[in-house]
C-alpha cells in the first residue's frame, strides 16, 4: 500500500539531505519518481543538503496541482513516489492532493518539513500532513540547542535579536552569516525565555 509520511524536524536536523537519500534509495532499484520544493534555500528548482547534496526538482508554486503534475508525468510512464522537501510552505488543499495522490494513484509520497515556525505556530501545510499523513516520523540526527539539549523549536533573529513577531515565511538560513534575518535552533526552555547563544554568552 502506497503511504504518506511526514518526516518532521526543526531547522538544520537533516530533511533535505534524508529527502536526497531517499529519492536516491528508490531510484538505484528502478523506482521512478519526480521531486518537488518550494522556496529552497539555494534558488528555484533545487532541493539543496548543507552537507553539499543538491538535484533539480519542481518548483512548487500556490498554483501547484500535485494530482495534476502526477497525471501529466505519468503520460510518459508510471510515477511511483514523490519526495518533497521544503512541505511546510505547501498549502494545506496542496496536502490533500498529495493525499488524495497516494490513495488514488497509489504514488508514495515522502515529505519533508519543518512543523512549526519561529513563533512556535504550526505552518498550515505542516498542521494537514499531521493530520493526514500515515506516519510523521521525526528527524534521528538531534539538532541541539547552544545548551546542548535537543533543539525542539525555531526561533528567528533580526539583526541577531531573537522576534517573535513577523512575517510567517521568510526564506533564511542557521549560519552566523545569514544577513539580518537568522534563525536558531532551541530547546523550548530556551525559546520561552528568549535565550539565543549570544545572549547566553552575554549573560556569562
Ligand atoms: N560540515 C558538516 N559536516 C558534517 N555534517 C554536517 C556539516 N554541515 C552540516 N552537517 C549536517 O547536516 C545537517 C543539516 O542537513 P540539511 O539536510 O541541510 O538540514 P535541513 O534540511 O533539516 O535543514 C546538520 O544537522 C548536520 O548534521
Ligand atoms: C522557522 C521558520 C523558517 N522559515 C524558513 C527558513 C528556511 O528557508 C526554511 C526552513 O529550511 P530548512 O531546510 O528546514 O533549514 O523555512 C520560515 O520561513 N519561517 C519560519 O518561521
Amino acid at each position: 500500500m502506497a503511504e504518506l509520511v511526514f518526516f518532521s524536524g526543526t531547522m538544520d536536523s537533516g530533511k533535505s539531505t534524508l529527502a536526497l537519500q531517499v529519492d536516491h534509495n528508490h531510484r538505484a532499484r528502478g523506482r521512478r519518481g519526480l521531486l518537488f520544493t518550494r522556496d529552497d534555500r539555494a534558488g528555484a528548482d533545487t532541493i539543496s543538503s548543507r552537507l553539499g547534496l543538491r538535484r533539480p526538482a519542481h518548483e512548487v508554486t500556490s498554483s501547484t496541482d500535485f494530482e495534476a503534475e502526477v497525471a501529466r508525468a505519468a503520460a510518459a510512464g508510471p510515477i511511483d513516489y514523490l519526495v518533497c522537501d521544503e512541505a511546510q510552505f505547501y498549502g494545506p488543499e496542496q496536502v490533500e492532493q498529495l493525499a488524495r495522490v497516494v490513495d488514488e494513484a497509489g504514488v508514495d509520497v515522502y515529505a519533508f518539513g519543518i512543523t512549526s515556525d519561529f513563533r512556535t505556530r504550526l505552518f498550515p501545510g505542516s498542521a494537514r500532513l499531521v493530520e493526514l499523513a500515515d506516519r510523521v516520523q521525526v528527524l534521528q540526527v538531534e539538532a541541539l540547542c547552544w545548551c546542548g539539549a535537543r533543539a525542539t523549536h525555531n526561533a528567528r533573529t533580526v539583526d541577531g535579536t531573537m522576534v517573535v513577531e513577523g512575517e510567517q515565511v521568510v526564506v533564511g538560513d542557521v549560519s552566523a552569516d545569514a544577513g539580518v534575518v537568522g534563525y536558531e535552533v532551541l530547546c523550548r526552555r530556551h525559546h520561552m525565555r528568549r535565550e539565543t547563544a549570544a545572549v547566553a554568552a552575554r549573560s556569562d
